[in-house]
């Protein structure tokens, strides 16, 4: 087969987000994406002007490079992006299951992969009004669907404002069944910028009150682990 697009490859860090938060991984950053949130928070993976500095690697040198970092200790390997369903993954995830290493995978759930099947967790991160896409919910459904019984899979929401909160809600409402984990938008996405840490809090804040005020008991709210620890430094 032909390469795949990657953006980076890093850690081990620590999962800083959702229903993994703290756990030991290994990011595989895929290069490509069918979405152009506004505020997205890694376009050094999304923009084709970034295409040049992506490497196009063979399944078997991603692999390697996994090992290497790991020193050959399986964890779990957090794949994301871009979008990583627009690339096909299934042989990465062939190698590492091999060796015993265990597979997380983020997307925003626009397009369905037969090797969503093949992953421990798929975290599905639908997008609100904020981010200026809108969510087809038939491929969302797809996405599910390829999964299958396979993963676990979760639902991760990130929340701007009010509108992104009802959003939410109502996406929520869709899908009863799967775990739920909301984070507060980072409008602070320059990497050489340090983050201002109380406006993360004020912002993790006001979704806390926004869910228990509201008697919702269904979502977890957890802030961006990594952007309290690193702020939005590439490659943690
Ligand atoms: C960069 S995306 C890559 C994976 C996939 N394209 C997606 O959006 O799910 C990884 C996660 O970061 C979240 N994210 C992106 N920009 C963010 C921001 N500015 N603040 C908070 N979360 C953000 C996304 O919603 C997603 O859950
Ligand atoms: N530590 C850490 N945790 C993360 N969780 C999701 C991330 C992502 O950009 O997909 C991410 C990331 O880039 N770093
Ligand atoms: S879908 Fe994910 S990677 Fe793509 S633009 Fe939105 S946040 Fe960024
Ligand atoms: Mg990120």
């Amino acid at each position: 087969m032909t390469g795949l697009r990657i953006a980076e490859i890093f850690g081990p860090t620590i999962q800083g987000e959702g229903a993994l938060i703290g756990e030991p991984t290994v990011f595989i950053r895929a290069g490509g994406c069918d979405y152009r949130c506004s505020w997205c928070d890694s376009p050094h993976a999304v923009d084709s002007v970034h295409r040049g500095d992506w490497a196009v690697m063979t399944p078997d040198q991603i692999w390697a490079r996994v090992r290497e970092l790991t020193g050959g200790r399986p964890l779990t390997v957090s794949i994301s992006g871009g979008n990583p369903a627009i690339q096909d993954f299934g042989q990465v995830i062939a190698r590492g299951w091999t060796e015993g290493y265990r597979f997380a995978c983020e997307t925003q759930g626009s397009v369905a992969r037969k090797w969503f099947a093949d992953l421990d967790m798929l975290v599905l991160s639908p997008k609100p009004p904020s981010s200026g896409e809108t969510v087809d919910w038939t491929a969302f459904d797809a996405c599910l669907a390829a999964a299958g019984t396979g993963p676990q899979m979760v639902m991760k929401i990130v929340i701007f404002d009010d509108l992104d909160y009802d959003w939410a809600k109502a996406a929520a409402a869709r899908y009863p069944a799967l775990p739920l984990y909301l984070q507060p938008g980072n409008p602070e996405t320059d990497p050489d910028t340090p983050v201002d840490l109380q406006a993360c809090i004020d912002r993790l804040h006001w979704l806390v009150e926004k869910v228990t005020g509201d008697g919702w008991f269904a979502p977890r709210v957890l802030p961006q682990l990594h952007v309290l620890i690193w702020g939005n430094k590439r490659g943690v």
